[in-house]
């Protein structure tokens, strides 16, 4: 293994404040040697404690600071393609949360950016393959003994959405997690979407159309249902059902201590990703410190990014349109193709 590898993050909201704590007392190997956020108190408050970290307003100016040599982007996803290409630009590899670009033309120019340099630098914040209920479920189906994957259905609700949270973010944000982590688990591509609504939640912000039921199509011909409900207002909650020629698997409705007194069970639900995916981002950001210690980028690629916005895009106009869209993908790099990326 090579150095303690510092650490630039971008970004102290949530995210970025959650991964400052984990680089700092989760992970070892890495530090937090710079932080950046247009709200100088923001980011202040999230390194508090942490000593040698320098403070900034400019993305710039944090990849530039002393000690750096790796970067991990925790902005809004707009804000994600300039960072990813200020990060190739200077060759530092960069752990991206997702969306990696949320726009497929933006997503694409970050992929394009990536192939000229010849070599991965991006891994990409898709959680999900490094829960460990996920990646049994992906090993059951691996192992063919259920058969060929027929229907996937999935739940992702969210007790509320935060301020600014629009109807297309449901899609391109929120289910962009079920249209990675089925790409990864079916090892396939998506190839057309459709969006239906009922009528909104009335505990849903005015005009945010939530909740929604998005359809995917699969290149291999199986079907996904995703229902995204994020103000359900009672719990963090997401289930993946696969049902295949030979038997189903379920995970996610089993996730806390069942409390049996007076006279009745009770069991708790996570409030927030935070909890239920606790051990994910663990195990993301630990084999992303692993691999840059030893020179190496593994995990979700900017291919996957690409992969994901495309269909969340696609996602969107159907949404807008009430009509069935298909999906169309630029042809991949050849650097994409490796065990990572069937
Ligand atoms: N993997 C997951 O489960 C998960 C969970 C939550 C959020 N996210 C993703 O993490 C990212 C951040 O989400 P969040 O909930 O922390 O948002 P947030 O609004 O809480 O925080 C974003 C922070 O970024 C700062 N910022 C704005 N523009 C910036 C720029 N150009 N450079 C640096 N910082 C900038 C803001 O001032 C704010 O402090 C988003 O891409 C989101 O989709 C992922
Ligand atoms: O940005 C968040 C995050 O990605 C969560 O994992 C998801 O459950 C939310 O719906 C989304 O808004």
């Amino acid at each position: 293994m090579g150095d303690v590898v510092g650490v630039a993050v971008l970004g102290a909201g949530h995210m970025g404040a959650d991964h400052i704590r984990r680089l700092d007392r989760v992970v070892s190997g890495a530090r937090v040697a710079a932080v950046a956020d247009p709200d100088a108190e923001r980011a202040k408050e999230a390194v508090a404690g942490i000593e040698g970290v320098s403070v900034h307003t400019e993305v710039a100016a944090a990849l530039d600071a002393p000690g750096v040599g790796a970067v991990l982007v925790a902005s809004p996803g707009p804000a994600h393609e300039e960072a990813l290409l200020a990060a190739f630009a200077r060759g530092l590899p960069v752990l991206c949360e997702k969306p990696m670009v949320p726009d497929a033309a933006g997503a694409l120019r970050v992929v394009e950016a990536e192939a000229r340099l010849g070599r991965r630098l991006a891994q990409i914040g898709f959680m999900r393959r490094y829960d460990a209920e996920y990646r049994k479920l992906k090993a059951l189906l691996d192992s063919g003994r259920l058969g060929r994957v027929l229907m996937l259905h999935c739940v992702h609700r969210n007790v509320s959405s935060p301020p600014g949270f629009t109807s297309a973010m449901l899609v391109d944000s929120s289910v962009a997690h079920e249209i990675d982590a089925v790409r990864w688990l079916l090892g396939q591509e998506l190839t057309a979407v459709t969006v239906l609504r009922p009528r909104p939640s009335s505990g849903a912000p005015d005009g945010l159309l939530d909740p929604q039921f998005v359809l995917l199509e699969t290149a291999a011909g199986a079907l996904v249902d995703v229902e995204v409900f994020v103000n359900c207002g009672f719990g963090y909650q997401v289930r993946c059902e696969a049902v295949c020629e030979a038997g189903s698997a379920r995970i996610g409705a089993e996730h806390t201590m069942l409390v049996t007194a007076d006279g009745g069970a009770r069991e708790e639900v996570p409030q927030d990703y935070l909890v239920r995916f606790a051990d994910a981002y663990d195990r993301e950001v630990r084999a992303w410190v692993d691999a840059v210690r030893q020179g190496r980028v593994t995990g979700p690629s900017a291919w996957d990014g690409y992969a994901a916005s495309v269909v969340a895009e696609a996602g969107v106009r159907a949404q807008e349109t009430g009509t069935r869209t298909t999906v169309e993908l630029a042809p991949r790099p050849g650097l994409y193709y490796t065990p990572d990326n069937p």
